[in-house]
């Protein structure tokens, strides 16, 4: 028997060994997985991880999760492997934005977004998996732009898989629709859906509730609903806390959030050990968690473009994760709330679980003016130049700093995934790097679908070249 056991938040799936909780991505039942309990480091183990590198941090943080499932020596060439195609040394470096605020860049990736981080160490793990079990698997996706650009980047030529990536027609950003269109590999297809991001991610959590299609395809997923996604983006919570004196001093970090999966990892950090002050949301005019967490109701509205494409979701998948802890994992309280929302588009929160949210947790939103106003004064007073989304991150942050903890904002991505916003508001027309210098000029290569999901599994159905 596993130590380490993946439990689905809505109890009625099978529990899983890591390797199955990492190919299943979506548990059975529609629920996510999460350990049955969180592995913890002492003090001393985290004080032992001061002067490693990255790379040892994650061999150090992600072992527990991986439970003797993969060989030791394989997982650390793994993580070494995906960590090398990193373009800065520190994989995640700060950078000092005030007196104790500070930036953790997680853009230094090739696709210019905090999704490599998580995503070149998953696919190396579902390859190392499949390879052992001499399987093929059919991957999804959902995105707003920066999730699929990151896993047809890691997944490109895989033969051990086709990866299909579902993102909004017309709703991300020209960088982001070139980034998934212009691979030339015959394993990756990218599907423009007339529709918005919940529209793309509805389809895939669909997918994944049809056994017969799942079976079939042998379907497995890349977005944050995948425990690995998760597990990988703890790392750099450990990494960052360490550098500014953690764990003998408690850091806050404040999040730019759409699907909650980043700042999940942050609270996953907080069980494993890791003294952190708070964690805060940080969201755009789509406003569903902090409006949430200042009233106790989940409502979805309607999805408002923004200047943070990535950032324009209602229905935040791993926010099931934190209410599940926050409920006292009663998977009946998920059930209910799931079906609420599926039903009426709303829930509520009972006043225990919101409490205990709010002990971790805080939130805020930026308005459209108030992203542009934060890109061009921070650029002004520190020379920084800030991306869309994290301006959101930095915008909320600053109303919760505090002289008592460092306050460390995620910098999600690289400004010049989003010239257009970025020049606007600064002036300063960001260039792409070297390796993406030619990327508008490279030939697109998509397919336009309605969101319906015989449409969608059809074209899967017949691409795939995984089969029961
Ligand atoms: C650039 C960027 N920032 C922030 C987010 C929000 O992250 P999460 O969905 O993990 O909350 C996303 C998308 O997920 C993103 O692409
Ligand atoms: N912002 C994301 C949305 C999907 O999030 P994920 O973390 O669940 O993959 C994107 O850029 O696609």
């Amino acid at each position: 028997m596993n130590v380490v056991e993946y439990i689905s938040t809505r109890g009625e799936a099978p529990s899983l060994g890591f390797r199955d909780a990492l190919m299943a991505g979506l548990a059975r039942d529609g629920g996510l997985y999460v350990p049955r309990e969180w592995p913890t480091l002492t003090k001393k183990e985290i004080r032992g991880l001061r002067g490693k590198s990255y790379q040892e941090i994650a061999f150090a943080v992600l072992s527990p999760f991986v439970d003797g499932e993969i060989a030791a020596d394989k997982f650390r060439a793994m993580i070494d492997e995906a960590y090398a195609t990193f373009k800065h040394p520190a994989i995640a470096p700060l950078v000092q934005t005030g007196p104790n605020s500070f930036v953790m860049e997680l853009f230094h990736g090739t696709t210019l977004a905090f999704k490599d981080v998580a995503m070149q160490l998953l696919a190396r793990l579902m390859d190392h998996v499949l390879a052992e079990r001499g399987e093929r698997a059919t991957i999804v996706g959902a995105t707003s732009g920066d999730t699929g650009g990151a896993a047809i980047d890691a997944f490109a030529g895989r033969d051990r898989t086709d990866i299909f990536i579902l993102f909004p027609h017309g709703k991300v950003s020209p960088v982001q629709q070139h980034q998934m269109t212009t691979s030339k590999a015959s394993n990756v297809h990218a599907l423009a859906i007339e529709g918005n991001f919940d529209d793309c991610q509805n389809l895939v959590k669909a997918m994944f509730n049809d056994a017969p299609f799942r079976d079939r395809v042998k379907l497995s997923g890349v977005n944050s609903i995948n425990w690995a996604r998760i597990m990988a983006q703890v790392v750099y919570y450990f990494t960052t806390a360490i550098a500014l004196g953690g764990p003998d001093r408690k850091i806050s970090f404040t999040v730019p959030t759409g699907n909650f999966g980043d700042i999940f990892a942050g609270y996953v950090a907080k069980r494993m050990g890791l003294p952190i002050g708070k964690l805060v949301v940080a969201t755009n005019e789509n406003d569903i968690l902090a409006r949430t967490l200042k009233t106790g109701r989940y409502e979805m509205r309607s999805v408002a473009a923004t200047t943070s494409p990535s950032m324009d979701i209602q229905i935040s998948s791993n926010f099931e994760r934190l209410l599940f802890e926050a409920c006292g994992r009663d998977p009946a309280a998920i059930r209910n709330a799931m079906n609420g929302l599926k039903q009426s588009g709303a829930f509520e929160i009972d006043e225990e679980t919101l409490k205990f949210i709010r002990r971790d947790f805080r939130a805020g939103r930026a308005n459209e003016k108030q992203v542009a106003a934060t890109i061009r004064e921070t650029l002004a007073s520190t020379g920084y130049l800030l991306d869309p989304h994290t301006a959101v991150g930095v915008f909320v942050s600053q109303k919760f700093e505090r002289p008592d903890a460092p306050m460390v904002t995620l910098s999600t991505a690289h400004p010049a995934k989003f010239p257009d916003a970025v020049k606007s508001a600064s002036g300063i027309d960001p260039a792409l790097p070297s390796w993406l210098a030619d990327l508008m000029d490279r030939e697109e290569r998509f397919d336009i679908l309605e969101p319906e999901l015989k449409a969608v599994e059809d074209f899967i159905g017949k691409h795939a070249r995984a089969k029961a």
